[in-house]
């Protein structure tokens, strides 16, 4: 029997939730097809130290495929604590179930997730008011309810075991879909011991056997055209909801190029982690490959691969806690003229992430992703900060089982202010990390999905073109976000959220968000 197929296949194409009328929009039987101008400016400084700003406009066409296939999502790591919560959650939300609660009847939904939960604003009604649409009303997306759930995981417990063992959600839900869960078994995985913390080895009873790396990849490779076939999907996306990784050693010869790296890992080199096999099969199964954990699956040679066969990769670590706030507050303070002086992050937590992140290695790769998450919004303001100063930045993560995934996160941001003041802000938040994390997974697949869907072209283009490989459009989603080689990395979630929506608006014709609301500023006292 198929993993979970889901209970019906989406409509065909749904009604578009609004038209723009516009002769630089065109809707055809099958696309939005949509001509933009990308207004920007390029700046060059002159001898005298004063910048020359030339204002630059570039004509794009936007070709969006505007039917939702039928989507799969693989999770790597499906047994975790995310992966069988939103597995659960998403059987809650088709099956419109409700639960008891000490605080009464609980209903499913999709908090936490941009794409379902959030709004944007399409433009201003007659009296200059706001008028904002659901996110996922922007462009044809996929609906969470019909994706097709799969994937692996090295322990072998079937989706409802996962679940008790995760303790995220509500026993009186974990009860209703129990029945349901239980059908559902991960897939055999590859399994390298080196990579994760030894205390994982227990879990490790649903492992492919042999240690021929080649073989592992022909092996995941199967397992994802075998799901497509029995679940008659389109297209299938694989997301890393796995253990975290050590990092990856970066080896000339072995992962810096595409041909290296195929040729190291049919040498079975030892340097080839489990992420990078999965994210090489996914490649060659011109499947998206997403990275929710921090290791640095995507070497070198697997981003080349990726460009090599223009198959969209993302990455790395679903930003969701403690670092989603501090690309918030950094951001608000530097733009606020404050200087964040240093910033303390400290938590506990007693899922098996933290018990995994307990080792030294991999808790290494959480605070590289942890801590990097200021570096643009420092560098932005250089009447703050010197050339390479920094504010202290120090990341802790324990382990302490009795708190289950119930992570307890203590920051502290103590920033110069005024004449030499001090402004001290401490924060102490608790959440279900799974409960957090789980709905990020859904707008990564959804996302990348849609982005399958879009092609664009400039003048100088005879055809259209996806997005370069690396989808750094997903950063909103992610403590270190990947981008393109040579291209700058954004952190502050403002900026990353507006260039979402920006590029969405694009391509159904219309201009970038701007807050201006000119209307109320300039008609107000007109006579
Ligand atoms: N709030 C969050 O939960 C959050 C936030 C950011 C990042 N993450 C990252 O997401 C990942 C999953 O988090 P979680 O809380 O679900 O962790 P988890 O430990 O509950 O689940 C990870 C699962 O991966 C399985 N696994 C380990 N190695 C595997 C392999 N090679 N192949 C297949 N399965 C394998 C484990 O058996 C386990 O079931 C972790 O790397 C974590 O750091 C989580
Ligand atoms: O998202 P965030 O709160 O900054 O970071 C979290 C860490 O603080 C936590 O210890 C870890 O278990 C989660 O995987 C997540 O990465």
């Amino acid at each position: 029997m198929p993993p979970f197929a889901a209970e019906s296949s989406p409509a065909a194409a749904a009604p578009l939730a609004f038209k723009v009328n516009s002769k630089n929009v065109q809707y055809t039987d099958s696309h939005i097809v949509a001509d933009y101008h990308y207004e920007n400016a390029t700046v060059t400084k002159g001898v005298d130290g004063s910048y020359n700003v030339n204002p630059t406009s570039i004509k794009y066409q936007f070709k969006t495929e505007a039917k939702v296939p039928r989507v799969g999502l693989m999770m790597v790591g499906w047994g975790g604590n995310n992966g069988s919560t939103l597995t659960a959650s998403i059987i809650a939300n088709r099956r419109k179930l409700t639960w008891n609660t000490k605080e009464g009847v609980q209903e499913p939904n999709y908090f936490g997730s941009v794409v379902q939960a959030s709004t944007l604003k399409l433009g201003v009604d007659v009296k200059g008011n706001d008028v904002y649409i659901p996110f996922n009303d922007i462009l044809p997306m996929v609906h969470p309810n019909d994706l097709v759930l799969g994937g692996w995981d090295i322990s072998g417990l079937n989706l409802a075991d996962s679940m008790t063992r995760a303790k995220v959600l509500d026993y009186d839900l974990q009860r209703q879909v129990k029945a349901e869960m239980e059908t559902l078994k991960p897939l055999a995985s590859v399994y390298y011991p080196d990579f994760i913390a030894a205390n994982q080895s227990d879990r490790a009873d649903n492992v492919i056997p042999g240690s021929d790396k080649q073989a592992h990849v022909d092996h995941i490779r199967a397992d994802i055209r075998n799901f497509k076939a029995a679940n008659h999907l389109d297209k299938v996306i694989v997301i890393w909801t796995a253990n975290t990784e050590r990092f990856s050693s970066l080896i000339d010869g072995v992962n810096d190029t595409a041909d290296n790296l195929l040729k190291a890992v049919k040498d079975s080199h030892e340097e080839v982690s489990p992420s990078t096999v999965f994210a090489i099969a996914s490649i060659l199964e011109n499947t998206p490959f997403i990275n929710g954990s921090p290791q640095n699956t995507f070497v070198p040679g697997c981003v080349e691969l990726a460009e090599r066969h223009a198959v969209y990769i993302g990455g790395d670590d679903f930003k969701s806690g403690q670092t989603k706030v501090k690309s918030v507050i950094v951001d608000f303070l530097v733009n606020a003229g404050i200087k964040p002086v240093s910033i303390a992050s400290y938590n506990h937590l007693g899922n098996n992430d933290g018990k995994n992140l307990s080792a030294p290695q991999q808790f290494r790769s959480k605070e590289i992703s942890k801590s990097n998450v200021v570096d643009d919004m420092v560098a932005a303001n250089h009447l703050l900060y010197k050339k390479d100063e920094h504010p202290d930045h120090l990341v802790v993560i324990k382990y302490i089982p009795a708190v289950g995934d119930s992570k307890r996160a203590l920051d502290e941001y103590v920033s110069e202010i005024f004449m030499g003041g001090r402004n001290t802000i401490s924060m102490y938040n608790t959440c279900e990390d799974s409960l957090l994390a789980s709905p990020l997974i859904l707008d990564l697949v959804i996302l990348t999905e849609l982005m399958t869907r879009i092609e664009y072209k400039t003048e100088d283009m005879a055809e259209y073109a996806p997005f370069n490989s690396v989808l750094s459009i997903l950063s909103y989603m992610l403590k270190a976000p990947m981008v393109p080689h040579g291209t700058q990395v954004v952190n502050a979630l403002a900026k990353q959220r507006t260039a979402m929506e920006n590029i969405f608006r694009a391509c159904v014709g219309l201009p970038p968000q701007n807050d201006m609301l000119l209307e109320a500023k300039t008609q107000a006292n007109r006579k």
